[in-house]
Order: C-alpha cells, then structure tokens, then sequence
C-alpha cells in the first residue's frame, strides 16, 4: 500500500485534473492506494503523518507543487526522526515544479506514475532545518527572494498563467516587479563559525539544489547529495548593475559576475539591519534572523532513473 496527497488547487487547479487521470490509471491496474486530499494550507504535512504512522505506508506520493512537496516533506522528517522511515515521490503539478526537475522527473503525470511505483532509484537528499523545526527540500531565501515569493503566491497573474501552463513566467514578471523598487540593505552572514559583512544586500539564499523560481538556476552548483549547504549572495549598490544578471540567470550564468558570491557550509545564519522576507521552498516564510542547519541524508526521495 502506498500513500498520496493531493493538493487539487496546485498549478490552479491543474493538481485536480492529474489526481483524476491518476485515479483512473490506479483502478485501471487494480494498484492499492490511500489518498488524502488537503483543503487547506499547511494540511500536508499532518495528512503525510497520518499516512504513515496510522496505516504505515512507505511510499508517499505527493500530487502538487513545491509548496505541498515542502509541507509533506516536513512530516516525513518529523517521523523519521524518530526511527520512522519513508519514502517521497512526487508528480510536479505545481507553477514552479523545481525539485521534480532537480529529481529528473518528468512533467507527465502517468510516467511519473510509472516511477513513483516502480521505485527502482531511491536516493537520499540532505535538508535544510531551520528556525520554527521547519525544513526545506530546495531553498530558503531571504531578502529579493522572500520578496518575489509572497507576491508570486498573491499575485492574480499566477493564476492567469497557470491556466495556460506558463506558471513559471509568473516568478519572471514578480522579478522585474520586486528589481524596479528593491531597497537593498546589510546583512551578516555566517557560514560554520565565521562572518561576512555584506553592504548593499540584495538577497542571500541557501540552496539545497540548483533551481528556485520556476527553474532560475541560482546555484549551479548545490548538491544535495553532498552533505553542504551552497549560498549565494548578491550585493549591489546600484540596480541596472544587476540587469546582466537578471538575464543570465536562469542560464546559470551570473556566476561570474562581481555582485554574485557563493560560499559552502553546514551551519549558517543570517541577520539583517531590519527584518527581511524570507522564503522556505517558495512559500512565504516569515522574517529574518535565520538559521539553517544541513541535515545530511535526512529524506529518501524516489527519483528517475
Ligand atoms: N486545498 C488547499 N487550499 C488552499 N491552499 C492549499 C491547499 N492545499 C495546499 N495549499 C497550500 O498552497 C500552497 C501552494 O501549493 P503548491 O506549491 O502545491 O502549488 P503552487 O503554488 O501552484 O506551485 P508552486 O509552489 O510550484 O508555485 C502551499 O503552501 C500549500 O500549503
């Protein structure tokens, strides 16, 4: 027996429409099932619990975006904290979709079915805990980012372009909005023990894979097999300093430029000269300071092969 949640508005109702297709595919096949549906946010996490500690499923497949992937990975560490172990699987059905793309797995619902099932490839990613026993599978920003996430997640047009599968230009056009009033400030970072003053903070984001935004490849580098967090700050006083990097980005290309630095660790924290947004997975995540510990091989995810 395998577990599912499902959030039915994901990708603006595109959670919905996948859910049916997969409902049908498992009574087609006579495949076993349990499946939640949330009807709230913040409802995944106690549903991925549910799953395992009360019918004691070792597979849980998560239909939705990263928001509900981040929430139900945060039950899944809850239990595997204490000895409790089980697997995550996803179909992307989200306006962002990273961490499917960071897994290799693919848009189409019915082949990402196929992988979820067949569970041939496990591996093991680290997390990101941070403040509130929260964790993170893909990111944790602060600053521009945090930013951009809360009014993507309000903004009317995320919905509009959802509708014609253009969710990912919905990060874009918040970009462009937050960029044309951004006021940066310094923060201080620390990375296992020591601390970088950082004037003219734009954003400081610590990454567990490379993409974020709806495939903006922030740090080209991260790893989360490697047991270390990778952060990327940008500073800048000026703003169209910035616009080379706004449009290498998503290339992975701004890594050269000299407002972009990146540092690697396993403990970090952030304080700013007031408070700033923060984003965990791309949902809004309260306010600085921060502190982010990396748990090593905290999650097993099933990925494609
Ligand atoms: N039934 C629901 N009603 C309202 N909100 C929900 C429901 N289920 C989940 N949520 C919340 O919606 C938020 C966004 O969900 P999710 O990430 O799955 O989709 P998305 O926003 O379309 O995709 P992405 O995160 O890739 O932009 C999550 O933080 C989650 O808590």
């Amino acid at each position: 027996m395998f577990g599912i949640i499902v959030n039915p508005l994901s990708g603006n109702g595109r959670g919905s429409n996948i859910w049916m297709e997969i409902k049908e595919y498992l009574h087609t096949h006579h495949i076993a099932y349990l499946a939640k549906i949330t009807t709230k946010a913040g409802e995944a996490a106690q549903h991925a619990i549910t799953l395992i500690q009360e019918h004691h499923v070792k597979r849980i497949l998560v239909i939705g975006g990263d928001g509900t992937i981040h929430e139900a990975a945060g039950g899944i560490w809850q239990l595997h904290t204490e000895g409790v172990t089980c697997a995550l699987a996803v179909i992307p059905a989200g306006t962002g979709n990273d961490f499917a793309k960071a897994y290799g797995i693919p848009t189409q619902p019915i082949k990402a079915l196929q992988i979820a099932l067949a569970a041939t490839t496990t591996v093991q990613i680290d997390l990101l805990h941070a403040i509130h026993n929260q964790v993170a599978v893909n990111s944790i920003g602060a600053g521009f980012d945090g930013m951009v996430a809360k009014i993507t997640n309000e903004a009317s047009y995320k919905k509009f372009l959802n509708r014609f599968g253009l969710g990912g230009l919905s990060y874009f056009i918040s970009i462009l909005r937050v960029f044309v009033t951004y006021q940066p400030s310094t923060a201080w970072l620390e990375v296992d023990g020591t601390t970088y003053e950082l004037p003219h903070m734009w954003l400081a984001a610590v990454a567990n894979i490379p993409f974020y935004g709806g495939s903006i490849q922030i740090c080209p580098t991260a790893s989360p097999h490697d047991g270390l967090a990778d952060v990327v700050v940008i500073q800048s006083k000026g703003r169209f300093r910035l616009l080379p990097v706004l449009f290498t980005v998503y290339q992975g290309k701004h890594t050269k430029h000299p407002a972009v630095s990146f540092y690697k660790g396993k403990n970090i924290s952030i304080r700013t000269e007031k408070p700033l947004l923060v984003q965990a997975d791309g949902e809004y995540a309260g306010s600085t300071p921060l502190h982010i510990e990396l748990i090593p091989a905290a999650l097993s995810v099933i990925r494609s092969t």
